[in-house]
């Protein structure tokens, strides 16, 4: 058993690594852009900030996670004083993803090191930059090597699933999650899967459409759409739907101008392969706005698709990126018939001002979490789970749940010795009606 890395290093260890990371913010923020031109104002807001912001509440809140929690003692251990104890795994191996290559490596990180674990982390190779400098700050935080950065493709990720770990956070892909644990799986290895998957957007008839066109716009082109929980088609009843595509048009001009090539507040696509699969989504697709590209920049407009049909590859594959498929829908039906054929969803967002409708959605629909009028916001909230759920997921983290999902939770009764009640020690004989009269008062 590694020894266990006690409270106070680790909070050391957090407020060591709130400072470097403090000090390199202008370093991470030209490293994202070079990595795909993320916007500077997104890797504040997404990536430096929200991390920044993590370490400050769990610095401020570790001793009181970390603290033996003591709970209401059972009648029968009188007379005992019971608690849950927060143990760390061990050796954590955290596989994080490029699109947001700061913040999904390091609030996992972070998490962990509060916990007590010791951790090897391995960003993604599409985003260099940021990996560099990832690891020169956890390099210049943790000179004792409880937390390493391991650089690399694929491959070095495959051999490091070889190695046995206390537990696995991995963020990405479905496919690449079911490789995850089936490897944990061969050691009974705890995991964390942050998948992804195809989030509805549904618009219905009372929905003030103006609006709705602005968070839909906001969700879908910020990372250039390459955002897990981002709004990846839109479901829109059908009177509305000339009125929302207007604004959609008039909010993405609004944001990026008329030509978002020359827009500074847009990223670009990740690299050649994503741009090309980008690429492929639109073939033989109507396009209402954008559709426009550039293979040595990587850029790929906001782009507008109507009515693609359901087997088109547009609408079989999670699109993670910045174009918006908009299907009208007349029913209810309509929209049950096309959410219910595709695998639980990260998120699913609801434009309405029908509160039964809202109930009527969040009873009927399973999904991650989400927004009501709003999109991706939801994962702003840090005493709100960020999680999926089936094929988008396992597991959910943000705030206390992270410290809690790298914990072991250790059941301790402490009994008194001053008091030795007879009855549950045999010889059982004439004591059966006394237990059950007393397991009935209980
Ligand atoms: N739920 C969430 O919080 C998030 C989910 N996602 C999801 O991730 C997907 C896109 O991210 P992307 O990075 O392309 O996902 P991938 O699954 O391709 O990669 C995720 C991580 O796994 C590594 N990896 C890739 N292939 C293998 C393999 N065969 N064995 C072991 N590890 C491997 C990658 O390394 P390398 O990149 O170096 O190849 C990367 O570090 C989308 O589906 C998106 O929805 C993305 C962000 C957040
Ligand atoms: C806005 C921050 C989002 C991070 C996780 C994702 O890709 O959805």
């Amino acid at each position: 058993m590694n020894k266990i890395i006690d409270l106070k290093q680790r909070k050391e260890s957090l407020k060591k690594l709130l400072y470097v990371i403090t000090k390199y913010e202008e370093e991470i923020i030209k490293a994202l852009y070079n990595d795909f031109k993320k916007p500077a104002f997104e890797a504040v807001l997404t990536e430096t900030n929200y991390v920044i912001s993590d370490l400050k509440e769990t610095i401020k809140n570790i001793n009181s996670w970390a603290k033996p929690k003591k709970v209401s003692a059972s009648l029968l251990n009188f007379p005992s004083s019971d608690y849950v104890y927060s143990e760390p795994y061990g050796h954590v191996l955290i596989l994080s993803p490029w699109n947001y290559p700061f913040q999904l490596a390091l609030c996992p990180l972070v998490a962990a090191v509060a916990a007590g674990n010791k951790v090897t982390l391995k960003p993604s190779e599409l985003t260099p930059h940021t990996a560099a400098i990832i690891s020169k700050i956890i390099i210049e935080t943790f000179p004792v090597k409880e937390v390493v950065v391991v650089t690399g493709d694929a491959t070095v990720a495959t051999e490091l699933l070889k190695k046995r770990w206390d537990y696995i956070f991995f963020t990405g892909s479905v496919a690449v999650g079911k490789i995850v644990a089936k490897a944990a799986a061969e050691n009974l290895t705890p995991v964390t899967l942050e998948l992804g998957g195809k989030s509805p957007c549904i618009v219905d008839e009372t929905a003030n459409l103006e609006l709705s066109a602005r968070r839909i716009v906001w969700g879908k082109i910020i990372n250039a759409g390459q955002t897990c929980v981002a709004p990846d088609y839109i479901l829109v009843h059908h009177k509305m739907k000339d009125t929302l595509v207007k604004f959609l048009i008039l909010e993405i001009e609004k944001a990026l101008g008329t030509n978002p090539e020359e827009s500074p507040d847009y990223a670009r696509i990740i690299n050649l392969k994503n741009w090309e699969r980008q690429l492929s989504l639109l073939e033989n697709q109507k396009t209402l706005l954008g559709g426009k590209s550039n293979k040595e920049s990587l850029y790929l407009a906001p782009t507008l698709l109507d009515e693609p049909k359901m087997d088109s590859k547009v609408m079989q594959e999670e699109i993670f990126g910045p174009i918006l498929p908009i299907l009208s829908y007349k029913t209810k039906a309509d929209i049950e018939k096309i959410i219910l054929s595709f695998e639980k969803p990260l998120s699913l967002y609801l434009f309405t001002q029908n509160k039964s409708f809202v109930d009527e959605v969040l009873q009927k629909y399973s999904f991650g979490g989400g927004c009501i009028n709003d999109t991706v916001i939801h994962l702003v909230n840090n005493k709100l789970p960020f999680g999926g759920v089936g094929n988008s997921g396992m597991g959910a983290y943000h705030g206390k749940l992270s410290f809690d999902i790298f914990s072991h939770k250790k059941a301790i009764v402490k009994r008194g010795t001053w008091l030795d009640l007879p009855l549950r020690y045999a010889p059982y004989k004439d004591k059966l009606q006394t237990i059950q009269k007393l397991l009935k008062w209980i």
